[in-house]
């Protein structure tokens, strides 16, 4: 899938209204110091060696604690690599199916590349392990255990899809505090390495109204299928999408160039002012 302006677009419109993350989680390193549901700095001091979710307010942990409480998350070794991507697929399990109908696509329009990421021996064992960790985690949350036999495809799958969509949250400073996934209306735009849009991110506490928030922006691109996807999937399967959270790091895209109706529009999914041929190359597009 990919994105395409519905109608001409000026330089620098907002061309998203802010847009509220499906699943969404803080890197261990800030677990102690911002809030777990609007990544907000709390206003404590950190405090040390503490692994669980920490809120900045009543509103925060009442719409945050039940969704971690039931994810199982709190069961997953504290070893965990990476353990802000396991944490966010487990979160978005609680939204999915609980059959793994799609292994390509998820039934809420997201891409798991889940082929091409485990053709590689070395990634598919990290997804294995990740993902056998995510279904011990919610086994142990029911009092059972995990056994040999116990299939973990749906895990690997949604794990592949958070490694395929989660964008890294930024704070102000350019600190990567997380990551979080967006619903189809962010994740189905492309990567380029020329690209004709950028986006930013929107981190306040509940009843914050944040610069850029209030600008009435509309949703001013619409998914378009891309020539691999052609007869495999219809966008109108994905029009309802997945119901996402209250709170939350909200992303928004804006055109850095003119941008003609019908025309694609692209973000760079990595920093520009890296070297243009290592960021080309990471991605392996070709
Ligand atoms: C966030 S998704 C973007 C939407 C995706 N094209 C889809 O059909 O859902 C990221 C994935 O899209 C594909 N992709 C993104 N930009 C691409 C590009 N410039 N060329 C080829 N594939 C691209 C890669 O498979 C990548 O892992």
């Amino acid at each position: 899938m990919e994105m395409r302006a519905k109608q001409d677009i000026e330089i620098g419109d907002d061309i998203t209204p802010p847009l509220l993350p499906l699943s969404f989680s803080l890197h261990d390193s800030f677990l102690s110091s911002h809030c777990s549901s609007c990544f907000s700095p709390l206003s404590f001091p950190p405090l040390p060696h503490h692994h669980g979710p920490l809120y900045c307010s009543a509103a925060c942990s009442s719409s945050h604690s039940p969704i971690s409480s039931s994810s199982a998350e709190s069961f997953l070794p504290l070893t965990c690599p990476r353990s802000s991507d396991l944490r966010t697929a487990l979160r978005l399990l609680l939204s999915l199916p609980s059959t793994c109908p799609h292994l390509h696509r998820f039934t809420n329009g997201l891409l798991t590349n889940y082929l091409k990421l485990t053709s590689s021996p070395d990634f598919a064992a990290q997804i294995r392990q990740g993902a056998i960790a995510m279904a011990a985690a919610r086994k142990l949350r029911k009092g059972l255990s995990l056994d040999q036999g116990d299939d973990v495809l749906l895990e690997e799958a949604v794990l592949c899809l958070v490694v395929t969509n989660a964008v890294e949250v930024q704070d102000e400073s350019g600190r990567s505090l997380g990551i979080a996934v967006y619903d189809p209306s962010f994740s189905w735009i492309n990567h380029s390495c020329s690209p004709n849009a950028c986006y930013r991110f929107i981190v306040s506490p509940p009843n914050a109204t944040s610069f850029g928030e209030d600008s009435g922006s509309a949703l001013r691109i619409v998914a378009s299928i891309s020539e691999e996807n052609f007869g495999v999937c219809s966008c109108s399967e994905y029009d309802k999408g997945t119901e996402g959270y209250k709170y939350g790091p909200k992303i928004m895209v804006r055109s850095i160039k003119r941008i003609k109706k019908g025309e694609e529009v692209c973000v760079s999914y990595t920093d520009l002012l890296q070297p243009k041929s290592m960021h080309c190359v990471s991605f392996n597009f070709g």
